[in-house]
C-alpha cells in the first residue's frame, strides 16, 4: 500500500483525509518539524502539505520552509501544497520551489483523491525508470535488481576487461549469451566481432569446419577455402554455448586452440595464429561429466579459468515483475497495442511460478499475453497461469518431497547469497552446521555454490 503523509494541524481535516484515503496507509503531522519526522521514518511517496502551519498559520511561511526542507531531503517526493481560498501567489510561489501541484480549500474529497493517485502513479514510474536506469549503467543489457543478480554482474564487470576464459553456468533462458555479449561489449575487444556459435545445434561431422574452417578440396563439397567461425572473430570473442555438447575428439583440437592459440583448417597444413576471447557457456554440470570421462578435465579447467553461475529466474527475487514490464513496453512498441500493465494477480501468479524455461519461457508468455490481453491489463490468465492460495505450492509440484526440497533450495541460496557467499554465516543463518549445509548443496545440486561462483 502507498503511502501519504499529510501534514495540516486541522484535526477535522486530518480525519476527512484519513476517510477518503482509503487506499492508502496515511500519517500524520501538523507542523514543521514533525512532518520532517514523519518523512525521515515513512519515505512517504506523496505529501499533502498544508502551508498555514502553527507557529504562524497565518502566513505560508512556515509552509515553504517545510517544503523545502521535504524536498532537500527527498526530491523525489510529490508535495501537493494546500492553500487558502485565493492565495494563489503562495501556491505558485511553492510550484516555482518544486512542489508537484497545488490545491485550494476547502478540500473536496473526491478532488484530492485524483490528485493525490495521479501523484503517486508518477512517482511509481519514475522509481520504475530510475531502477531501469541503475541496472542499465553498468551491464547494460542485464535488467534485475535482485541482490544476486547485482552479484554476478558485478563479477562480469570486473572481468570484461581481462582475456580470462570465462564459463557461464546456467539453467537455459537464464541469460548467458547475453551475458557473454555484455562482457563482449564492456571489454576492449568491443569493436571487433562477437561471434556466437551453439555446439549443440550443428551435427557432430560439421561442427570441426563451422569451428576451424576448411581449405579448398578438403573433403567432397569443399569448393573452396572457408574461414572457420574462429577466424571470422578475430581479435573479438568468441561465444561457445553449450561446450558441454561437444564432441570428445573435438575438445582436443579445442584444448590445442586455447592453449596454443593457433588453429588449423580442416585440411590444412599451416598453423594460423588467432587472438581471441573465449566465453563458453552450458547448461550441464560439466564436473560431473568429467567423471564420467565424458569431457575432458584439461579443457574443464581452461575452459573456466574463472566460473559464473547465473541464478534461474525463481531465485531471482521481484526481478520478474521488473522484466515483465520490460517486455510489456517493448511488445506494446512492436506489435503498437496499448495495454497498460500488470493486474495484481498476474503479478501474484508470476511470483508463483516456477519459471523452468527461464527468461525465455516469462518473454514467450507476455508476448502472446500483449497480443491476447482483452483489457488494459495483463491478467494471470492471459499469462496462462493460475494464482494459488499461500501456501498451495504443492498444486503444481510432483509431491511433498518436491515441494520441501525448492523450498530449501531457494532458502539456501538466498541465505547464501545474503551472507556474500560465506559458507559459515549461511549454515549460521539457516541454523544448521556446516557439513549439513555441504550435503543440502550436494543433495539438490547447487552446483554454483558448491563452485563458489
Ligand atoms: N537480463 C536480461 N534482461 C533482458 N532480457 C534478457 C536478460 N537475460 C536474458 N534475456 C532474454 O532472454 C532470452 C534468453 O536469453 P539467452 O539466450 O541469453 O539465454 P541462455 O541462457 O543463453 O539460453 P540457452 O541456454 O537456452 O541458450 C533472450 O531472448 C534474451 O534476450
Amino acid at each position: 500500500m502507498d503511502r501519504i503523509l499529510v501534514v495540516d494541524d486541522d484535526l477535522g481535516i486530518q480525519k476527512q483525509l484519513k476517510w477518503s484515503l482509503s487506499d492508502y496507509e496515511v500519517v500524520f503531522a501538523e507542523d514543521r518539524q514533525s512532518a520532517i519526522n514523519q518523512l525521515r521514518r515513512f519515505e512517504p511517496k506523496v505529501v499533502t502539505l498544508d502551508l498555514g502551519l502553527p507557529p504562524d498559520p497565518a502566513n505560508a511561511s512556515e509552509g515553504l520552509a517545510a517544503l523545502e526542507e521535504i524536498l532537500a531531503l527527498s526530491p523525489q517526493t510529490k508535495v501537493i501544497v494546500v492553500t487558502g481560498n485565493n492565495d494563489k501567489e503562495n501556491a505558485l510561489k511553492a510550484v516555482a520551489l518544486g512542489a508537484y501541484d497545488f490545491y485550494q480549500k476547502p478540500i473536496d474529497s473526491d478532488t484530492i483523491q485524483i490528485l493525490i493517485n495521479r501523484a503517486a502513479n508518477l512517482y511509481n514510474l519514475e522509481l520504475e525508470n530510475r531502477q531501469l536506469a541503475k541496472t542499465s549503467s553498468s551491464m547494460s543489457k542485464i535488467i534485475g535488481n535482485s541482490e544476486c543478480i547485482q552479484l554476478v554482474s558485478r563479477k562480469a564487470e570486473k572481468i570484461a576487461q581481462t582475456d580470462i576464459s570465462t564459463l557461464l553456468l546456467g539453467e537455459s533462458g537464464t541469460g548467458k549469451e547475453v551475458f557473454a555479449r555484455s562482457i563482449h561489449d564492456h571489454s576492449l575487444r568491443k569493436d571487433k566481432p562477437f561471434v556466437a556459435i551453439n555446439c549443440a545445434s550443428i551435427p557432430e561431422n560439421l561442427l570441426e569446419s563451422e569451428l576451424f574452417g576448411y581449405e579448398k578440396g578438403a573433403f567432397t563439397g569443399a569448393n573452396k577455402t572457408t574461414l572457420g567461425k574462429i577466424e571470422t572473430a578475430q581479435g573479438g570473442t568468441v561465444f561457445l554455448d553449450e561446450i558441454g555438447d561437444m564432441p570428445l575428439g573435438l575438445q582436443a583440437k579445442m584444448l590445442r586452440f586455447l592453449q596454443e592459440r593457433v588453429i588449423e583448417r580442416v585440411g590444412g597444413r599451416s598453423e594460423i595464429p588467432v587472438d581471441i576471447r573465449v566465453i563458453c557457456a552450458t547448461h550441464r554440470n560439466l564436473q560431473d561429466m568429467v567423471t564420467e570421462q565424458t569431457f575432458r578435465e584439461d579443457l574443464f579447467y581452461r575452459v573456466g579459468e574463472i566460473i559464473i553461475s547465473i541464478p534461474p529466474l525463481r531465485d531471482r527475487e521481484n526481478d520478474v515483475i521488473l522484466l515483465a514490464k520490460t517486455f510489456l513496453n517493448q511488445y506494446n512498441e512492436e506489435f503498437g497495442t496499448k495495454v497498460k500493465g500488470l493486474s495484481d494477480g498476474a503479478v501474484k501468479a508470476m511470483l508463483q511460478h516456477k519459471w523452468k524455461g527461464n527468461i525465455r519461457e516469462l518473454q514467450n508468455k507476455l508476448k502472446s499475453a500483449v497480443i491476447l490481453a482483452e483489457g488494459s491489463t495483463i491478467q494471470a490468465d492471459d499469462l496462462g497461469l493460475m494464482v494459488r492460495e499461500d501456501g498451495d505450492d504443492a498444486v503444481d509440484s510432483l509431491n511433498l518431497r518436491e515441494v520441501r526440497e525448492l523450498a530449501e533450495s531457494r532458502a539456501i541460496r538466498r541465505a547464501y547469497y545474503q551472507s556474500e557467499k560465506n559458507m559459515s554465516r549461511t549454515a549460521e543463518l539457516l541454523g544448521v552446521t556446516r557439513p549439513t549445509l555441504y550435503s543440502l548443496i550436494d543433495k539438490y545440486h547447487l552446483d554454483d555454490i558448491k563452485t563458489g561462483a
